[in-house]
């Protein structure tokens, strides 16, 4: 039998690697789980081949039209409901896996996004893989979980940097404040949440279809009014 770590099927996510020993869990203040180096340097070319192009900042609903192979594999790794309980295991969720999955790409930002928020009732957890070649010597743009809803320097853990590979996985909670500081630009990131209902999916896929023709038509202003926010501001959701 062919050794499938070797075909070019290889799976691209293994929950085994989440056990590095530079990966950080804890449940304070809040489950999360921050793991590095989970994705092989061999599909860096193929994912950045077949990352989507969106005209436009921020995550919009993952649809396979707009995605190459490789990135439509991954999404399908990131959603199998075993890998998807074997990651909520380790956060203290049981039975991850049957939880509807809502996918959203994001290939640029401007300086509107990342202000602080925890992520709607409607998510059980997210995670946040990051493909990005480099970063430069900036905390802008790197993640921060925070202890507060209103200060962006109040970290609970070292930020994160939006490099390739840069796994985190959250349990969505009351307190689970998390945000960056203001970015310009190229910075490419696969969200996957997981939903309390179908239905929620429904309403948070249609209302991300809208907002992307929304910025289709209008992304220069919101860019403008973007350029404004400050660095601890929050929003809701
Ligand atoms: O892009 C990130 O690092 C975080 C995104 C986020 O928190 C969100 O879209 O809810
Ligand atoms: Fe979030």
């Amino acid at each position: 039998m062919p050794n499938q770590n070797t075909d070019s099927t290889a799976t691209l996510i293994d929950p085994k690697r989440l056990d590095r020993a530079d990966s950080i869990l804890t449940h304070e203040p809040f489950a999360f789980l921050i793991a590095h180096e989970q994705l092989p340097r061999a599909a860096a070319s193929e994912l950045d081949r077949d990352f989507p192009r969106y005209p436009s900042a921020g995550f919009f609903p993952y649809e396979t039209k707009d995605c190459g192979p490789s990135v439509q594999q991954l999404v399908a790794e990131l959603t199998n409901p075993a890998i998807a309980s074997s990651i909520g295991a380790k956060l203290g969720i049981e039975n991850l896996g049957q939880f509807p999955t809502l996918v959203t790409l994001c290939r640029a930002l401007n300086k509107r996004h990342g202000t602080i928020h925890t992520d709607s009732k409607s998510k059980i957890a997210t995670a946040l893989l990051y493909l990005n070649e480099s970063w430069p010597e900036t905390s802008a743009g790197c993640l921060r979980f925070l202890a507060k809803k209103d200060d962006i320097d109040a970290l609970v853990t070292p930020e994160v940097k939006p490099v390739y590979g840069n796994f985190v996985v959250f349990k969505r909670a009351d307190n689970s404040y998390h945000g960056h500081l203001p970015f310009e630009g190229e910075r490419r990131v696969i969200q996957v949440a997981w939903l309390t209902s179908e239905d929620e999916k429904l309403r948070k896929t249609q209302r991300g279809k809208f907002s992307r023709l929304f910025k289709k038509l209008f992304g220069g202003l919101d860019k403008r009014w973007g350029a404004k926010r400050k660095n601890n501001a929050g929003h809701l959701d």
